[in-house]
């Protein structure tokens, strides 16, 4: 194996290569990985496959030839590839499956986290294989993480993986598009997510694929902040999977940090959408920023959006409003509303009782810097 310290890999497998002539799974490519999947297993690693191609496998079951299939469509083509791409797998496997569908929702929400974070605990203890795919048949924009790519990075954090492995269409990270620039160059190695990796990226060339390098790359980025080294490999050829099992890199490598996030500011970070903004002062921001303060009602000038307390929200600067921190507000937007601006010991005065006992608005241990980032 590449590291041999690995003992846990997420493996994420796109929709080009479970259906690549969108007539159902195809054997092609998914042979090599299986193969891939058991080798790793006889190597003693736990393996979590992230598996797409719902929608691809089931496309075939309906007379609809636009490119542009309607979201109601996707959902049922979506239940029938599901049926599809898991009694594939099955078949590939002389141990179980588990199929582990999931939503953003599921993901955010802190109970089923643990849940999810379990049932993956209890197969893996058990040799069963999860197969873990986004509930496409019934999300929806706000509850969807939307690409395969993100979710296997999810997954991976919530597994407490050592790897996350992308299977894609293209041998890793280039300096441009490779379908679209000849001179484009792989690039081997990434130590720091910068935005320069990112204007790397474009999006997706096939049909088939959902988000292009640039999916990939925040999915690294998720991993990293974990402590989760990601590779981007070629699915399509089994020289990738060889080169793999020999310790070789055969793609992009992208190091996981080795001072890793604590669980739950991964999770405010990486997991948790904001459903609104406080504004704060140019004196917050240096309390944030310079003093590891938590957000105080002093400090805020203005709210933007519905959210309830235990919502993520950004922290904004009012003049610029430049994204400051990102973190759990313990009020509500309406609470905030009535006592933004106060001093805390005002807090009750003001809304007639104290919500949490506690004067901060963001604690700092639900609090990530954006800035320093
Ligand atoms: N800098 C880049 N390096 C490699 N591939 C890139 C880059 N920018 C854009 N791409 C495109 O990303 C595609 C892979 O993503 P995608 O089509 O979503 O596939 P998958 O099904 O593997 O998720 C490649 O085929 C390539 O055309
Ligand atoms: N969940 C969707 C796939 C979403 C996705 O990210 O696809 P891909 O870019 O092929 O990995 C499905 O199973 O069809």
């Amino acid at each position: 194996m590449i590291n041999p310290s690995w003992r846990r890999v997420v493996l994420k497998v796109g929709s080009a290569l479970i259906a690549p002539e969108h007539q159902g799974c195809s054997e092609q490519f998914l042979r090599p990985i299986a193969e891939f999947i058991r080798q790793c297993r006889l190597q003693g690693l736990e393996v979590i496959l992230v598996s797409s191609g719902s929608v691809a496998a089931g496309r075939h079951h309906f007379n609809f030839q636009h490119q542009r299939v309607p979201i109601a469509l996707k959902r049922a083509m979506a239940a029938v590839g599901q049926n599809e791409l898991m009694n594939f797998w099955s078949r590939c496997f002389d141990f179980p499956c588990a199929q582990v569908l999931l939503t953003h929702g599921d993901l955010s929400d802190r109970v089923r986290h643990v849940n999810i974070q379990n049932t993956l605990r209890r197969l893996l203890d058990h040799n069963v294989l999860p197969i873990v795919n986004e509930n496409d048949t019934i999300a929806t924009d706000e509850l969807k993480v939307g690409d395969n790519d993100n979710l296997a990075a999810m997954v991976a954090t919530v597994a407490n993986a050592d790897a996350l492995i992308i299977c894609s269409d293209v041998a890793g990270l280039y300096t441009a598009d490779p379908n679209k620039d000849p001179n484009a160059t792989l690039i081997p190695a990434v130590k720091r997510i910068s935005a320069d990796i990112y204007a790397l990226a474009g999006g997706a060339s096939s049909a088939m694929g959902t988000g292009g390098m640039r999916t990939k790359i925040e999915a690294a980025e998720k991993a990293a902040a974990h402590g989760i080294d990601t590779m981007i490999i070629d699915g399509h050829q089994e020289f990738s999977f060889q080169c793999i099992l020999a310790g070789k890199n055969p793609g992009t490598i992208f190091y996981g940090q080795a001072k890793p996030l604590s669980a739950k500011k991964h999770w405010v970070r990486h997991t948790l959408r904001a459903k609104g903004e406080i504004w704060v002062d140019d004196g917050c921001i240096e309390a944030l920023c310079q003093h590891g303060a938590s957000l105080l009602c002093s400090g805020i000038v203005s709210i933007n959006g519905e959210f309830d307390s235990g919502d993520a929200v950004l922290v904004r600067c009012a003049v610029g409003k430049r994204k400051v921190a990102k973190g759990v507000s313990r009020f509500s937007a309406s609470e905030l509303f009535s006592i933004k601006g106060q001093q805390s010991r005002d807090i009750e005065s003001c809304l007639g009782y104290c919500p949490t006992g506690s004067d901060a608005v963001i604690h700092r241990s639900e609090m990530m810097l954006l800035e320093r980032l």
